[in-house]
């Protein structure tokens, strides 16, 4: 419900009605006039204001005004401000990626999957054993949108990166960003630290075009000739999500013998970086 809220609230305009609004907070009067909502909508719209709120994109304040009743007014939250259009870190994309009619019909297949289906992921399952990139390079659209939001979910991580952890990168001469899609973060590493030579590494259909401030290697498979890179570290952002156990420990064998495969490099102390989103474990 609240994913399906917040696409709402993006669709209709509302953080950035809010944000543009010369009245801090503002009123639920104010907010409905500036967006194209219907006039019998704005209680409606109150209510989708309130999970919202209860969810940390908004805060909420009623405002008593000449002695009528109370009035919501509305600012937004630093998480709020994530979903600014035009906003370089902004999530907008990807919650309407993920939340478009193709995706969200995968959902309903859900439990047929783990009921019926031998494919390992659901995305396969619907779509006829393709994989989620065999698509992505057969739709432009979607392919699109996906890698629109990476550029987002990159500029975000790669400011906080090269600004909070650059001790990550003492020492590291060259790096190959990983499944480093359009290049946004290696682009970034490259600009913080001009001396490191950045190399991107990514599918054919997505490396193709992107001949800007760095090289952009290709292969079909991630194992593929990749050992001769001979690059000192191997940067991996969001992909591990991405593979199961199998996948995974190919990938990183694979990177661990990228940057410290013979007795030159292993001087030059190699480096795998991940980054990844991991749930809060507490241990007992
Ligand atoms: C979740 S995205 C992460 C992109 C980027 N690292 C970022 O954080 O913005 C995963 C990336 O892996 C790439 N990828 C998928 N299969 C690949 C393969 N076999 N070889 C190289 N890259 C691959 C995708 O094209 C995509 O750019």
């Amino acid at each position: 419900m609240i994913s399906m809220a917040l696409k709402c609230i993006v669709d209709l305009g509302v953080p950035d009605a809010i944000s543009k609004s010369p009245e801090q907070p503002v009123s639920l009067s104010n907010l409905a006039a500036a967006i194209p909502l219907h006039p019998s909508k704005n209680d409606a719209l109150r209510r989708l204001m309130r999970p919202l709120t209860h969810a940390g994109f908004f805060t909420t304040t009623a405002v008593l005004a000449g002695g009528e009743e109370a009035e919501d007014h509305y600012s937004l939250t630093t998480a709020g401000k994530l979903l600014l259009r035009g906003d370089s870190v902004n999530t907008l994309l990807r919650d309407r990626l993920f939340l478009d009619a193709t995706t969200m019909t995968l959902w309903g297949m859900l439990s047929a999957w783990y009921l019926y289906s031998a494919d390992a992921v659901p995305f396969e399952a619907g779509h006829d054993g393709a994989s989620f990139w065999e698509c992505m390079e057969k739709d432009p659209a979607q392919k699109k949108a996906f890698y629109e939001t990476m550029v987002g979910d990159s500029k975000l991580v790669a400011g906080v990166l090269v600004s909070e952890c650059r001790e990550v990168f003492d020492g590291v001469e060259s790096l190959v960003d990983v499944g480093g899609g359009t290049g946004t973060m290696a682009v970034a590493i490259a600009r913080a630290f001009p001396k490191l030579n950045c190399t991107v590494f990514d599918l054919p259909h997505v490396v193709a075009g992107n001949r800007g401030e760095l090289y952009y290697r290709s292969y079909t498979a991630f194992c593929h000739d990749f050992l001769f890179f001979g690059d000192t570290c191997a940067l991996l952002q969001w992909i591990l999500h991405d593979w199961d156990d199998e996948g995974c420990l190919k990938i990183l064998k694979c990177c661990r013998e990228a940057v410290a495969g013979d007795e030159e490099k292993k001087k030059k102390k190699g480096k795998v970086i991940i980054v990844v989103l991991t749930p809060k474990i507490n241990l007992t």
